[in-house]
């Protein structure tokens, strides 16, 4: 709860405009009633003047209460909207500062999850609690003293209602809560199934999956069909239940005033004021009910958000410098364990790399590479050992030198929808098209670009869509090389481009890049033979660092890799 604390503090003044604007109307809805009961009594007197000035009342107060409502969904509006628009881009901006292993600990979608639904939550609690919070006590004591004061006698009836709606409505919303629980289960499990059969719509047909998945999608969404369908039986059930317990409350409350009218007969007057009072009380507990079950709802979206905002993030730039990188890289001893894992993916290596050398790191699958060359890019601290990058460990180097020294085009390309220029862009913000065009050169994308009528401002579909492998590789490759970074790391870039593409990749690298140090992360051999030299891991361990040739005599790992993927070539 305190997460909302400063931004209680922020709106405070619509937030007292919305509890004094509901207080208003609940004082209005309470006078109503007793206003009617001195007409009644007025017209039974035969007194006209006095019903004149009673009915002009009323309306006067219907007119206050109304405005009262209108005012209090206004400010209420304005202070549920402001907050959650604070949390969402607070949050967006906390999961931003992240690194790597702050984001896997919540995992992606669950982290969409809590910057979407999750504040949408808060927002419909914020919303609820100042249209509700204030008026509902206010109501229900209200309506309860004056019905009582309305008709003395009958003191009882009104507190047998009440105790037999809170014994009904506590077994109701009790089970409502656990049914609503399991239903934002089941949409949770229903829209992650459809997220990722549209996202692998690809894979779903081409291994004959839709029968497969549309079951599991049915099953799921049957569950969820028969869950709400119990939910609106309960709610069918609810309404008529608490009306029949509030109609034999007021059929017994009109046979005892109709006992002593003969004495009484002013009571005959009072019979609208005290029944509108007792469903009154009866709206207030239905209404709480209902509150305290949605409620529970946002306050744990209320949690959510608050684990989010409260976690460190692990990289944070201390003591640190604001440096121009020149390329110059070394691990000194460097051992690396991923956060929720139990084994250690890199160990003790070290190693050496001048400003402008191409060196290729090959291995098996899962040997380390991709592992060690975060490391560079400092997307996660070494466990144990240093980084350093021209003699300065990483962790006293800004991330902003980091990322303008460093460029790490992934293994797994990611573009963004829109404009092949924007998407070059984030490579440098302030590209020129000569500088796109240089780029795009480098990465042998020109040919496919130029094909465009629109060329750089060609859009690129969600997820890409609308191009090959080859193609998003290219154009990853080009943002890659846009900045002319001093370290340019390549993780298996290359992997849907062909052998000729690949080389000319390559030669245009050596050409325009050639001050730049260059890690090529390669499956293949092929595709790193002609580096300066050749990191080999093996498990994790650094087994080989040396030139093609020295290695083919002096590394027994590279030997084997070497040779097993000649004899697939043959
Ligand atoms: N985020 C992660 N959390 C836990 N373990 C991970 C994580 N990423 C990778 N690993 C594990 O670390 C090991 C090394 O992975 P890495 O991606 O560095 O290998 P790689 O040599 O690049 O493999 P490939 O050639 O298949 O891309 C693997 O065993 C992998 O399962």
């Amino acid at each position: 709860m305190h997460i909302l604390k400063r931004h209680i503090k922020t709106y405070r003044l619509d937030i007292f405009f919305a509890v004094i604007s509901v207080m208003v109307m609940a004082g209005a809805t309470l006078l109503q009633p007793r206003l009617l009961q001195e007409i009644l009594k007025a017209i039974m007197a035969s007194d006209q003047d006095t019903v004149n000035q009673y009915g002009i009342a009323l309306i006067a107060v219907a007119c206050v209460g109304l405005i009262g409502g209108i005012l209090n969904t206004i400010f209420a509006a304005r202070v549920a909207q402001g907050i959650a628009a604070d949390l969402r881009e607070e949050a967006y901006q906390k999961v931003q500062s992240f690194s790597l292993s702050n984001i896997e600990k919540f995992s992606t979608g669950h982290l969409v999850v809590r910057l979407t639904n999750d504040v949408w939550q808060v927002q419909s609690l914020i919303m609820m609690s100042l249209q509700s919070l204030a008026r509902i006590p206010i109501l229900f004591i209200g309506a309860f003293i004056l019905a009582i004061t309305t008709l003395p006698k009958l003191w009882w009836v009104m507190i047998l209602m009440i105790v037999c709606i809170i014994l009904a409505s506590q077994i109701l919303f009790k089970r409502m809560g656990k049914y609503f629980g399991r239903v934002q289960k089941l949409i949770d499990r229903i829209n992650t199934i459809a997220k990722e059969n549209l996202q692998g719509i690809r894979v779903v047909k081409s291994f004959n999956q839709e029968n497969n998945q549309q079951q599991k999608f049915d099953h799921d969404s049957d569950n969820l069909t028969q869950l709400n369908t119990t939910i609106g039986y309960l709610f069918s059930a609810m309404f008529p239940g608490f009306m029949l317990i509030a109609n034999l409350a007021i059929t017994v409350a009109i046979y005892f005033v109709s006992l002593g009218v003969a004495s009484h007969p002013q009571d005959l007057a009072a019979i609208p004021a005290f029944v509108t009072y007792l469903m009154q009380v009866l709206f207030a507990i239905m209404i709480g009910g209902m509150i305290s079950t949605f409620a529970s709802r946002g306050l744990v979206a209320l949690r959510r958000i608050g684990e989010v905002l409260q976690t460190t993030p692990d990289l944070i730039d201390e003591d640190v410098n604001d440096m121009t990188i020149k390329g110059d890289i070394a691990f000194e001893d460097v051992s690396f364990q991923y956060p929720e894992s139990n084994d250690t993916t890199l160990k003790n290596i070290s190693f050496n790399i001048k400003p402008g050398e191409m060196v290729g790191i090959v291995g098996a699958t899962g040997s380390g590479k991709t592992t060690l060359a975060q490391l560079i890019g400092r997307l996660y601290d070494p466990t144990h050992g240093n980084v350093l990058i021209d003699q300065v460990n990483l962790k006293n180097i800004s991330q902003e030198s980091l990322r303008r020294g460093i460029s790490y085009v992934l293994q797994r390309v990611i573009l963004f929808s829109g404009t092949i220029a924007e998407n070059l862009r984030q490579g440098k913000q302030d590209a020129t098209l000569t500088e796109m065009q240089n780029a795009a050169d480098i990465a042998q994308a020109s040919e496919f670009i130029n094909r465009y009528d629109d060329q750089f401002e060609h859009l690129i579909s969600e997820r890409s869509a609308n191009l090959s492998g080859g193609q998003k590789q290219r154009l990853s490759i080009a943002r890659g090389v846009i900045g002319q970074p001093k370290i340019l790391i390549l993780d298996d870039s290359t992997s849907a481009l062909d052998a000729r593409s690949e080389k000319l990749v390559q030669d245009a690298l050596a050409t325009h890049l050639k001050d730049t140090t260059t890690i090529v992360i390669a499956e293949k051999i092929s595709s790193v033979r002609h580096a300066d030299r050749i990191l080999v891991l093996d498990n994790g361990r650094l087994v080989g660092n040396g030139p093609h040739e020295t290695l083919l005599k002096e590394s027994a790992v590279y030997r084997e890799i070497f040779e097993t993927q000649r004899a697939k070539e043959i």
